[in-house]
C-alpha cells in the first residue's frame, strides 16, 4: 500500500552553510512526488537525511510512527526495510553479474533459500524488462539497462517506499521515456510510495501526483502536479518552464540590478499542463486523479490547451 513519510520543520546544515531549513510536507502514502530544485539546493541530502544516513540539526521525520530523525539505531534499522533506493549510478558491484547484485540484499538482510532467492530475483527481472540479461556484468550493459538493473534490486525487498536519485541522469530522452513509463507502471503494480529527484522538466510535469521545488534554502512549493504547472509563483514558474527570465541566476538567486533589468520583461504564456502519463495497460494507479481535476476543484483555470491529448505530445511523454 506504500506509507506517509510526514517531514516537520526540517533543518540541515553543514557547519555553518544552511542547505534548507524548515522544510514541512507529506509525501502522501502510494503517490509519487518528484522533487526539484537547482543544482546544489540539497536534493541528495534531502533524499539521505529521510534514510537516516544524515541527521538533521533540527525537525522530524516520521514514517509509521517513527521519527527517524530522533529514533534508536535499532528502530531505525527496521524503517529502513521499508525504503528501496535506486541510487544515481545504479550504485551496482562491478565484479557481480545483474543476478547477483540484484540477489545481494536478499541474500544479505533475509534467511531466504537459493530457490526462494532466484524466484523472487527473477520476478523483479521481469518487472524491469531484463530477463535475459542475468549473466552481464554492469560494465558491459548501458545506462539505461544499467539504471533497471539497480531498479531491480531496490525492489527486490517489496519496499513501501521508493527513492530515485536523479533516474534520468545520463539517459538520452528515449531511454528516460521508457524509465519513465517504468516508474509509473511499476508504481501502478506495486503501489508504494515514490519520491523521485530530478531535473528532467519533461519528467516533473508528466510523472508525478505531486511535486516540491527546493529553492533558497528552503521549500518554495510544494503541492497536486497541477498546481504547481498552473503556478504563477515566479520560482516555480520560471524552474518549470525552464526560463531564464525570473528569480532564478546563473549560480542562485540575481541582484536586484539583474531582476531590475529584467523587470519590463514581458514573461511567455504559461505552456498547457500535459496529460499525466499512465500505466499502459489502461488502469488507472490508485492515486491518479482525472485530468483538471485539481484545477476544477480549486477554481483555477489551467492555461489554454491544457489537458488536450494533442498538447500533451511533449518530448518523451
Ligand atoms: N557530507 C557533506 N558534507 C558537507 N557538505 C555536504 C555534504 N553532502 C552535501 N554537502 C553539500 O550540500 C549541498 C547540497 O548538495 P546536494 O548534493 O544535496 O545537492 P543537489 O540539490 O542534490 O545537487 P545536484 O542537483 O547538483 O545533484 C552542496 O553544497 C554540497 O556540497
Amino acid at each position: 500500500m506504500g506509507v506517509e513519510i510526514q517531514i516537520e520543520g526540517l533543518t540541515k546544515s553543514f557547519g555553518k552553510q544552511l542547505i534548507w531549513g524548515d522544510v514541512t510536507l507529506t509525501v502522501p502514502a502510494g503517490e509519487i512526488c518528484v522533487m526539484l530544485g537547482p543544482s546544489g539546493t540539497g536534493k541528495s541530502v534531502l533524499l539521505k537525511t529521510l534514510i537516516g544516513l544524515l541527521k538533521p540539526d533540527r525537525g522530524s521525520v516520521v514514517i509509521e510512527g517513527t521519527d527517524i530523525a530522533t529514533c534508536s539505531e535499532r528502530e531505525l534499522y527496521e524503517i529502513r526495510k521499508l525504503f528501496g533506493v535506486l541510487f544515481q549510478d545504479g550504485a551496482m558491484f562491478g565484479s557481480m553479474n545483474l543476478y547477483d547484485n540484484v540477489a545481494f540484499p536478499l541474500r544479505e538482510h533475509t534467511k531466504k533459500s537459493e530457490s526462494e532467492v532466484r524466484d523472487i530475483v527473477m520476478e523483479k527481472m521481469e518487472l524491469v524488462g531484463l530477463v535475459g540479461a542475468e549473466d552481464k556484468l554492469p560494465g558491459e550493459i548501458s545506462g539505461g539497462m544499467r539504471k533497471r538493473a539497480g531498479l531491480a534490486r531496490a525492489l527486490v525487498l517489496d519496499p513501501e517506499i521508493v527513492l530515485f536519485d536523479e533516474p534520468d541522469s545520463g539517459l538520452d530522452p528515449v531511454r528516460t521515456a521508457f524509465l519513465n513509463q517504468l516508474i509509473v507502471d511499476l508504481n501502478a503494480q506495486i503501489d508504494a510510495t515514490f519520491l523521485i529527484v530530478t531535473h528532467d522538466i519533461n519528467t516533473a510535469r508528466t510523472v508525478p501526483d505531486n511535486i516540491g521545488l527546493l529553492y533558497h534554502r528552503h521549500l518554495a512549493m510544494f503541492g497536486p502536479r497541477e498546481m504547481l504547472l498552473s503556478s504563477e509563483e515566479p520560482v516555480v514558474r520560471q524552474f518549470l518552464n525552464a526560463q531564464r527570465v525570473g528569480p532564478i541566476g546563473m549560480s542562485e538567486e540575481k541582484d536586484a540590478d539583474e531582476l531590475a533589468a529584467e523587470k519590463d520583461q514581458e514573461l511567455p504564456p504559461l505552456p498547457p499542463i500535459p496529460l499525466q502519463l499512465e500505466p499502459t495497460n489502461g488502469q488507472p494507479r490508485r492515486s491518479q486523479r482525472p485530468p483538471g481535476d485539481w484545477c476544477r476543484a480549486n477554481g483555477v483555470t489551467p492555461p489554454p490547451g491544457s489537458f488536450e491529448p494533442a498538447m500533451s505530445m511533449t518530448p518523451g511523454a
